[in-house]
């Protein structure tokens, strides 16, 4: 049977949305990308939704501040797809999505498989994100940087806060997805038994 987008689904998307926008706000300064707490909700998103319901949420942040909502790090709208970081955004989906994709295969994942998702899901986010970074400050915004100065600002800076508090979420996935799947089961309606 096709699972339908309930209210409970709404409400949860919901809050991955804003979550992913609060993230931006939470933030050190780091040079070039900021360390934030995006990633970490949009993991998160995948963990607890799945993989379409997670990249949905994360697609209606992503389209919020392309319409001009200053969700983002530096503000919002269209223009932003200019932005170096622009690329880390439309990464959170497909993170989100890949993430989502490996932990639903099981009903009762276990820890290594939520952390493997989580990690290959965030592994996307880094490498789409850095190529897109690349791109537009070589070759749009005229602002060159080295392949290795990429790597230092998209990864090695702030990899290790990202990870350590994705490990953090992991473990809260760990206790909840078990009890959304059992909400998730008994809102399923049953066969009526005479
Ligand atoms: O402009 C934005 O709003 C996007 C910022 C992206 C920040 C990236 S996400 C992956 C990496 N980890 C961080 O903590 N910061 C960068």
């Amino acid at each position: 049977m096709k699972k339908k987008f309930t209210t409970r689904d709404l409400i949860l998307c919901a809050l991955f949305t804003a979550l992913s926008a609060i993230g931006a706000f939470i933030r050190i300064p780091v040079p070039l990308v900021p360390f934030t707490l995006q990633i970490t909700f949009t993991t998160l998103a995948g963990l607890l939704l799945g993989s379409k319901k997670g990249a949905i949420s994360v697609a209606v942040y992503v389209l919020m501040g392309l319409i001009g909502i200053p969700v983002f790090t530096q503000g919002g709208g269209f223009s932003y797809v200019l932005k170096p970081s622009f690329g880390f955004l439309v990464a959170f989906i497909i993170g989100a999505f890949v993430t989502g994709l490996i932990v639903e295969k099981k009903q009762n994942p276990s820890f290594l498989r939520i952390i493997g998702a989580s990690f290959a899901g965030m592994a996307f986010v880094y490498v789409l994100g850095a190529i897109y970074f690349y791109i537009i400050c070589n070759f749009v915004i005229n602002a060159p940087v080295s392949i290795g100065k990429t790597v230092m600002s998209c990864f090695v800076l702030v990899a290790p806060g990202n990870i350590a508090l994705a490990i953090l979420a992991a473990l809260v996935a760990k206790r909840i997805i078990p009890i959304l799947n059992r909400q998730n089961q008994s809102t399923v309606p049953q066969p009526k038994t005479v």
